[in-house]
């Protein structure tokens, strides 16, 4: 009974996915969609309405009706284990939505022990391999990982040379974290003479850093720095020097080096024995979300010039996924050796684990947090959509829009006008105070106030993927946000300010207070502008992710001028070093 219900089953999956990837006005494969009818003819008519409404949310599904699928293409060894490696690769592709080809260098005989054997692929095939795929695929990005000869990468540079793509991500893959070598020692100068210089973004582990620099051990964040721009010598556009090996850190650190600002990305250390991939899956990710926003990359390269905001935003989103992704696969038991493999998809988990939340709100979308006020738009003759494009243009990284004399119609239109322009630049995008006006447009979540509608009662409508935002001005209502599951909390007003009355300002004392006594992460609101953005971000607690502004931005004639003055004031105080 039980083999035929998974028969069942993997039919159904199959006739699905089969389907879905028929041109439109295709007709249903009949063989397939038959015997299911039969067996089991009401669970397959119900998922078959099932998933054609998915196929119609479904932005992926629509690229099949004739637009292109964002597609990595990772050149890397396999993994019998499917911890790291190939397979963890198309692993971490997946779960982010997109197509992965791949071109395989080496074969490894690996376990949770170590690698017990290496065999390497031939060159030649290796470039029949990459001739294959590319030069019929449309690859957006090419990913690597292990290649364990100078011929190997050389085949490489020729190929990229031959067949062009938007980005190249290089995980220079050289010992496993077993100790074992995956790499050749010669392969090191072909690495840095071919390689690095076409890079978009190169991610050594600590221990590839200094050998690729023929550097001592790297054991502080200070050496890590240090490494970050040295190898940034060496032509990569980006580098991300990867932290998961530092010795004595609570925090799993990061530093990532755009050419003209260190960051250091911290993310909290996970306790688990399955850290085995990791490295590959964060490049994997990173390759994955630039094939997804590549024509947005493309865009903003041209306005940033050398300071590659977006690319750091990639990177902490792929940071984002390894962490969720360990902790929620942080017990799993798999194989006896010291490091075992974690799990990818925590979406198809999501049904079986309700409460769990794959697209965590990340704090650092607190950063610069717009908030609009159609007076204001008025007054300047700025469209609501025009505004809120012109501060994402100019670097805020969420919106919430707040629209107090609306008709509630209108209100819906001009949500979804800006939700769209939101999600071209991967920003959230809030409401203020309208849970309905949020569900009616799909919005990222909402912002309440202490006297709108209840936490509880907007995460109960919401359900657990929407982003809940809640104003605080005491210890006890940021307590009181955790506790209802809120993701944040709006501190203020900090200084007084025109855009409500009545409001009493809780000063640089009272948000401290807050950010100490809040579980949360914390924004802070209220007259906050670029003359004192920095005094605010100063008060240097940990919890305090950003500031929220309304006047700075949207009561000034150029929205996006000012935007981008106080996106630098920010960084300067944030990340500079
Ligand atoms: N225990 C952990 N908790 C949270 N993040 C971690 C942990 N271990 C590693 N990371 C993160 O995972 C990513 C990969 O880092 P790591 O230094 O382990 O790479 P790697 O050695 O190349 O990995 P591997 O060889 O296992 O594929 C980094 O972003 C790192 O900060
Ligand atoms: C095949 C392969 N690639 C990469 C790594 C690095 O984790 C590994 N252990 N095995
Ligand atoms: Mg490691």
């Amino acid at each position: 009974m039980a083999y035929a219900q998974a028969l069942c089953a993997s039919i159904s999956y199959a006739s699905a996915s089969f389907n879905k990837v028929l041109p439109q006005g295709f007709p249903q494969s009949k063989g397939l969609s038959y015997f299911v009818m039969n067996s089991r003819a009401n669970q397959a008519k119900q998922a078959h309405i099932c998933a054609e409404i998915q196929r119609e949310r479904d932005p992926m599904a629509k690229d099949h009706a004739g637009i292109k699928v964002p597609h990595v293409l990772t050149v890397a060894g396999s993994d019998s284990g499917a911890g790291a490696g190939i397979q963890a690769d198309l692993k971490a592709c997946a779960a982010r939505g997109v197509y992965c080809s791949t071109v395989i260098t080496s074969v490894t005989a690996q376990n949770t022990v170590g690698v017990q054997g290496v065999n390497i692929v031939p060159e030649e095939f290796v470039a029949k391999q990459l001739k294959s795929v590319l030069s019929d695929m449309q690859v957006d990005v090419v990913k690597t990982g292990m290649l364990p000869s100078s011929g190997i990468v050389k085949v490489l540079h020729q190929s990229l040379k031959d067949f062009p793509v938007r980005g190249l991500v290089v995980d220079p893959v050289m010992v496993s974290t077993s100790g074992d070598v995956l790499a050749a020692p010669s392969v090191l100068q072909v690495f840095r003479e071919q390689l690095l210089p076409m890079a978009d973004i190169v991610t050594p582990n600590l221990k590839e850093a200094s050998a690729l620099l023929g550097s001592p051990k790297l054991e502080t964040v200070g050496d890590m720095h240090a490494a970050a721009k040295a190898l940034h010598d060496m032509g990569p556009r980006n580098v991300l020097v990867k932290g998961g090996d530092l010795p004595d850190s609570l925090d799993a650190i990061d530093i990532f080096y755009d050419g003209k600002n260190i960051f250091e990305l911290r993310s909290s250390r996970i306790k688990t024995r399955n850290t085995h991939g990791t490295g590959c899956s964060l490049a994997s990710c990173i390759a994955a979300e630039l094939a997804k926003g590549s024509s947005m990359l493309q865009a903003v390269k041209v306005k940033y010039a050398c300071n590659d905001v977006v690319l750091k935003q990639f990177t902490l989103a792929a940071k984002h996924y390894i962490e969720a992704s360990l902790d929620y696969s942080r017990d799993l038991v798999i194989g006896n050796g010291r490091q075992g493999p974690f799990d990818h998809f925590l979406r198809l988990k999501r049904n079986m684990h309700s409460t769990y939340r794959e697209n965590a709100f990340d704090p650092s979308d607190l950063f610069l947090y717009a908030v609009t006020d159609s007076r204001m738009n008025k007054k300047w003759g700025h469209s609501i959509s025009d505004a809120v494009k012109a501060a994402v243009e100019g670097g805020a990284t969420i919106v919430q829009l707040r629209e107090k004399d609306i008709e509630t119609r209108d209100f819906v239109e001009a949500a979804k006008s800006c939700l769209e322009i939101c999600r071209s630049h991967g920003v959230p995008f809030l409401i203020n105070d309208r849970v309905d006006v949020a569900l009616a447009c799909d919005a990222d979540g909402v912002h309440v106030g202490q006297s709108d509608m209840p936490v509880r009662v907007a995460r109960d409508l919401l359900g657990p993927e929407k982003i809940i935002g809640v104003s605080c001005k005491t210890p006890v209502h940021a307590e009181q946000a955790w506790v209802d599951g809120a993701d944040y909390i709006g501190c203020g007003g900090v200084f007084p300010t025109n855009t409500k009355e009545n409001n009493i300002t809780v000063g640089l004392d009272g948000l401290k207070t807050v950010c100490m006594a809040s579980k949360l992460p914390v924004v802070a609101i209220g007259g906050i502008g670029i003359l004192n953005a920095r005094s605010v971000m100063e008060i240097n607690e940990s919890q305090l992710k950003g500031v929220a502004v309304v006047s700075a931005l949207f009561d000034r004639e150029c929205v996006l001028t000012e935007t981008k003055k106080l996106h630098s004031v920010l960084m300067e105080v944030t990340y500079m070093k």
